[in-house]
């Protein structure tokens, strides 16, 4: 065992130190367990170890020497009890800062600033031209050789570039020195460049050894830019010590052995604190000068931190981490705390602004995490990717990390019955495919092996379809293969985390969310390491897609686009009940309710990301269109954003109501109280439920009938749980139990209609009430529901709208006229009144003999039906299992809230069915 002393105190915070300090309250165990949160490894001795206690059972944590320090300091335990240990010889860090961090003179003292704010240990800082100066240096060559003279032009904006951040940041002999080696890399450039010119012509190490100039500079300014401080910095120019060789076309592999012979050797003549060294440049074993071609600081970053055995990289850049998905693509996209190399690896695959695949390699071997951080905001905490993320807790939206898409893809299918069996086909089709030099993005086959399916850019996809017909032209002139088919305009969506491996059921609900945001999938592909799913589909559904998978994981909102249709009583009521609970829903339900659109017959309003729920109205008056239904709902099926859309129809309309199974077809979801629909021509609504059956698009109407109350869904309830329904019958309209119900001789029969009216329960017409047809409409509804293939003209309705009544042209006509038959309602209301009885309108579903009829019934004043007050509907279910005793539902049955209400409910259903919490 090491000697548990305090070998290497870290003044003032040392164990010793600590000791002499006021405790605090905590415990030493707590201490530490909460520093340990916020360490990265546990498994791997960082920089040192602290001890509490000294039996066996003592708990020894490692960690680096500043959390070693800081948990000495803070921990309030026995003295004795308490032992750290600090090697001798002090961990690197590397820091990497890119061009954007490198961009300005004020950015690159920022840069110097964040170097020097933790002293806590040594560290290695990587940097970038500063931005842009690598393209201008290509642009250089490029000029050169194609015998442009404005190279020289172009020169001298890159020295007037680096003179200038210069003279920003320096002064004295720093100023000097770096000015005199400026001019004198500018004059051999310039001779070198000459040199090309008149060639016409540069060999990659000419080309190479320019460009590398950038890296030369912003290493040299930053490294006095420290030292301007006082803090003694060298510079290192790492075609010294980094030794690469080439691997494959514009791709190297780094020499480790002979790079840490370099750089041992550097270290020994040069030992610093903090060194600046060069990103992107490197030598060959010959020394000639080459660089790390694309991404190379990141590359240089890692390679050096494996070198040293640095106990982190970080990368610094513009961005706060690395986020769940393209932010600009999925604006609820989250910040990933931790990710392993694997996942990061995966995701850099996909263009995932992470690090390139082949910059996690040399750290990945050496175990040593990477943290990206954003220069810009030294608050947020980054992204840290190491070997096995430690805060996961298992749960099942940690599973999935994030999501990442590829457009311009096209997908070629090779299908016939001549592959079953036959080996070497896919090995034929790929060296192909590989001949034209085309990229294969994914493959996927059956084992029925009667086909094989593959992705490749769209740009390369000609390419590969002339070869492969070429190659299997007598395969497929003897029908072996039937066909070589390209299907363009696809994009590639994967779900990448490396807990996927092994957990059931995450594919289920990527694939159900999808479903759900009626995206079709055309082609699947995972390999066992289950880090990673690949979903192929049309491009013009992949950011839809992209957000229906994020928010199903959970990573963000259930997004729900609304168009509403007809902002009358209800509409409106529906509007200003969303507007009170939007934020309610996002905050605890995780729902992202938006209304993008809202039309009335003359005018509507539409936006891309949600109307403004408190002024909608004025909104409507000034800001609106004239309102035209197919530009309505083309503005909701064309919003790629979000993910799911729901037409809510608050009219009375039937042409709206027609629209429905278009709608359905497209992928939006459809919730009414509008009865038009449900009580049409029945092939009509045959068409519209076969077509709810067979898609995951959702159609609700529980306020149709009966308003709020659970009538709809109390049947479907019964009839999927194979109850028998025997009978339905009940007061199904709230204006007519309303009428009823106060029509009791102390008002006319004409006031309590117009009351009737007033409170907000008749329909827009209210003949449409007392002619018994909003009944009969309820009716059909529930028969239909049922199974009972009827329609409205079978259903005997007796009207209360008076004879001569019915030709008023308009309902304002009608009300007036509605007087002068008080009379004859006055004698009827005798009659039962005489008998001990009620008036009650009632609607009956007869299934035994698949029968409805609409009635005026009397009943005794004790019958349930009697009992009622308000605009109560009562709906009694007669059935196998309540025979004897039916079961009823009762309560408020229509009225602006309680409807509206029953609206929102269904759009609430709705969210749930597509993967809102319950
Ligand atoms: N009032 C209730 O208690 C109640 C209860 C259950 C169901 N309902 C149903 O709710 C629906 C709305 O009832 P309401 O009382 O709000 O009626 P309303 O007349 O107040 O509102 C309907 C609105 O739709 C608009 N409209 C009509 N045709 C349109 C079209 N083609 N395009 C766009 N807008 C159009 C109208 O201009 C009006 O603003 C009806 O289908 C009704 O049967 C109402
Ligand atoms: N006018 C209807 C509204 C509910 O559909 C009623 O009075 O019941
Ligand atoms: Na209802």
């Amino acid at each position: 065992m090491r000697s548990l002393a305090i070998t290497s105190p870290v003044p003032p915070t040392s164990a010793a130190a600590a000791r002499r300090q006021p405790r605090s309250s905590a415990s030493g165990r707590e201490v530490v367990s909460q520093c340990l949160k916020c360490e990265i490894n546990k498994d791997r001795p960082l920089g040192g170890y602290l001890r509490i206690g000294q039996s066996q059972g003592s708990l020894l944590r490692h960690g680096s020497k500043n959390f070693i320090a800081q948990a000495a300091a803070a921990i309030s335990v026995e003295q004795d009890e308490v032992s750290t240990y600090l090697p001798k010889g002090d961990m690197w860090s590397v820091h990497k800062f890119g061009g954007t961090c490198m961009g300005t003179p004020q950015r690159i003292q920022n840069v110097a600033d964040i170097v020097l704010g933790d002293s806590s240990e040594r560290k290695l800082i990587i940097v970038s031209a500063m931005s842009k100066v690598t393209d201008m240096m290509y642009s250089l060559v490029h000029k050169a050789q194609s015998r442009d003279d404005s190279y020289t032009m172009a020169l001298d904006q890159i020295f007037e570039k680096h003179m200038a951040s210069a003279k920003e940041l320096l002064d004295g002999e720093d100023l000097a020195r770096f000015l005199s080696q400026l001019h004198s890399d500018i004059s051999n450039l310039r001779a070198m460049l000459r040199a090309i010119y008149i060639a016409g012509h540069a060999t990659e190490s000419f080309s190479e050894f320019v460009v590398g100039h950038g890296e030369l500079w912003s290493a040299q300014i930053l490294s006095y830019a420290i030292q301007k401080s006082g803090t003694a910095c060298s510079w290192m120019d790492t075609r010294e010590v980094l030794v690469v060789k080439p691997s494959g076309y514009n791709l190297v592999d780094p020499d480790y052995l002979e790079s840490k012979k370099r750089l041992q050797k550097w270290f020994s003549r040069q030992p610093a604190e903090i060194i600046v060294a060069t990103g992107f440049i490197a030598s060959t074993a010959e020394n000639i000068p080459t660089t790390l071609k694309r991404d190379g600081s990141d590359f240089s970053a890692a390679i050096i931190g494996s070198l040293v055995r640095a106990r982190q990289v970080t990368i610094w850049t513009d961005v706060d981490g690395v986020f769940s998905a393209d932010p600009r693509k999925v604006s609820e996209a989250v910040i990933l705390s931790t990710l392993s190399y694997q996942e990061a690896w995966e995701m850099s695959y996909f263009g995932a602004n992470v690090l390139h695949p082949r910059t996690i390699i040399p750290v990945m071997k050496d175990n040593i995490p990477i943290v990206i951080r954003n220069m810009f905001n030294l608050s947020a905490p980054g992204t840290v990717i190491c070997k096995q993320p430690a805060n996961e807790d298992g749960d099942l939206d940690a599973c999935v990390k994030s999501f990442a898409t590829i457009d311009n893809l096209a997908l070629v299918n090779v299908e016939g019955t001549g592959m079953a069996g036959v080996p070497g086909t896919s090995s034929t089709i790929f060296s192909a495919v590989k001949d034209v030099g085309a990229n294969v993005i994914m493959i996927s086959q059956a084992s029925s092996e009667h086909s094989i399916c593959f992705a490749v850019p769209e740009k390369e996809v000609a390419a590969v379809s002339a070869a492969l017909h070429v190659r299997f032209r007598e395969a497929l002139a003897a029908g072996r293969l039937s066909k070589v088919e390209i299907i363009h305009g696809c994009s590639i969506l994967a779900a990448v985390g490396l807990r996927m491996a092994s957990t059931p059921g995450v594919s289920a609900i990527l694939f159900d969310a999808l479903a759900k945001a009626n995206i079709n999938v055309r082609a699947i592909a995972q390999g066992c390491s289950e880090y990673n799913i690949t979903v192929v589909l049309k491009q013009e559904d992949c950011v839809r897609a992209l957000r229906a998978a994020h928010s199903r994981f959970f990573l963000s909102k259930t997004t729900l686009a609304v168009g509403i249709i007809g902002p009358g009583l209800i509409g409106a009521t529906l509007i200003k009940q969303l507007g009170e609970q939007v934020a309610v829903l996002k905050e605890n339900m995780n729902i992202d309710v938006r209304v993008v659109g809202i039309t009335g017959s003359s005018t509507m309003l539409l936006s891309d990301s949600g109307v403004d729920l408190s002024r909608w109205k004025e909104d409507l008056q000034t800001e609106s269109k004239p309102a035209d239904l197919a530009i309505f709902v083309r503005h909701l099926s064309e919003n790629h954003v979000f993910p799911n859309k729901v037409l809510v129809d608050c009219t009375a309309d039937t042409n709206v109501a027609s629209h429905y199974y278009d709608w359905l077809k497209k992928g939006i979801h459809v919730i009414t109280p509008n009865k038009k629909a449900n009580s049409g021509p029945l092939d009509r609504y045959l068409k519209l439920r076969t077509l709810q059956r067979a898609s995951y698009t959702h159609y609700f109407y529980e306020a149709t009938v009966g308003a709020g109350l659970p009538i709809i869904s109390t049947l479907r309830g019964l009839l999927e749980t194979g109850d028998n329904i025997l009978r339905i019958e009940g007061i199904f309209s709230g204006t007519l139990s309303y009428i009823f119900n106060n029509f009791e001789g102390t008002r006319s029969f004409s006031d309590v209609v117009a009351e009737a009216k007033e409170a907000g329960y008749t329909e827009p017409d209210p003949r449409d009430d007392l002619s018994g047809t909003d009944v009969a409409r309820k009716v059909i509804i529930l028969a239909r529901e049922c199974g009972l293939r009827l329609e409205l003209s079978d259903i005997p309705v007796k009207s209360l709208v008076p004879e001569p009544l019915t030709s008023c042209s308009s309902a304002d006509e009608f009300m007036q006229k509605l007087p002068s038959f008080d009379q004859d309602w006055a004698r009827q209301r005798h009659e039962a009144e005489a008998a001990g009885e009620v008036l009650r309108y009632v609607g009956v579903v007869d299934v035994l003999n698949k029968k409805g009829r609409v009635e005026l019934q009397r009943y005794k004043k004790d019958h349930p039906f009697a009992q009622l007050s308000g605009s109560d509907n009562i709906i009694a279910f007669t059935t196998s299992r309540y025979k004897e005793q039916p079961l009823m539902v009762r309560g408020p049955g229509a009225g602006a809230e309680v409807t509206a209400g029953g609206v929102f409910c269904d759009i609430l259903r709705l969210a749930s069915y597509l993967g809102a919490p319950s």
